[in-house]
């Protein structure tokens, strides 16, 4: 299926939700099927994040994350629904910004306002650039990104399914997987809202879907904005 606007204008999908609640993976999947491009927004501050722990920082450290956002001009994004690929200062970083111990340092970086107003220069530049159309994914989407997008999604799932979905993912142990995403759920949300709609987004439960219905059910939007 093509997902192709037919007035040539691009279309923005937008997906936010907390953690495990398969944003990156169905976001990706609903990209591909579309044939649009795909924006991870986590993995830009994920990859502050690796930089500053790199250079021995700390990201709780407010004037550290501030000081490493000249590193943004480095950070290479890719958009392609195939596999976003992500760079900083010519590392490619895109499989170390996955572990536990950034998840476990990226809020500092998000709660860091200089940041998250740097970051979202680059998701606009973008968003703004993208043919024929392009599913970005994060927290703020639907909200500060891109409050325009053509679809607004939060997806959610309950918390036990999302902490299972990410043990699977990750491995370790169940509980302090758990701990943990439940503790970076609460410092993220209380920068931003990911946990309630807000006007016009549409509430995905994922909770009882399986990953193709979830995909499907985000399609389906999709397509009925642009038959409208
Ligand atoms: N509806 C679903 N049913 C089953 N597994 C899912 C579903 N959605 C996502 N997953 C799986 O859950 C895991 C976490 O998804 P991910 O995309 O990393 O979430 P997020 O980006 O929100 O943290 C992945 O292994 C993904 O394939
Ligand atoms: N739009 C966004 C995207 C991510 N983030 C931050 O980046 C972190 C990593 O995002 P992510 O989407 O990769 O996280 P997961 O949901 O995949 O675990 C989040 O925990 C937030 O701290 C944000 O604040 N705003």
């Amino acid at each position: 299926m093509s997902g192709a606007d037919t007035s040539g204008r691009a279309v923005v999908v937008a997906i936010d939700g907390p953690a495990g609640s398969g944003k990156s993976s169905v976001a990706r999947a609903v990209a591909r099927e579309l044939g649009f491009q795909f924006l991870d927004t986590g993995a830009a501050y994920r990859a502050l994040t690796w930089l500053i722990l790199e250079q021995g920082g700390d990201t709780d450290d407010e004037p550290t994350v501030i000081g490493s956002l000249g590193a943004l001009d480095s950070l290479e994004l890719t958009v392609d629904a195939a596999g976003q690929r992500v760079a900083i200062q010519g590392h490619d970083v895109t499989e170390d910004i996955r572990t536990e111990r950034i998840s476990g340092a990226v809020s500092g970086v998000a709660r860091t306002a200089a940041a998250r107003e740097a970051v979202n220069v680059r998701f606009r530049a973008i968003i703004a650039a993208a043919a024929p159309g392009i599913v970005a994914e994060g927290r703020d989407i639907t909200t500060v990104v891109a409050p325009d997008a053509d679809v607004r999604v939060l997806l959610t799932a309950d918390e036990a399914v999302r902490v299972r979905r990410r043990f699977g993912d990750v491995g370790g142990d169940e509980l302090q997987v758990g701990a943990r995403l439940a503790a970076r759920d609460a410092s993220d949300s209380r920068v931003v809202d990911f946990l309630n709609a807000a006007d016009g987004v549409t509430v995905v439960d994922s909770t009882h879907l399986t990953f193709d219905e979830t995909v499907d059910a985000i399609v389906r939007l999709a397509s009925e904005e642009q038959h409208d």
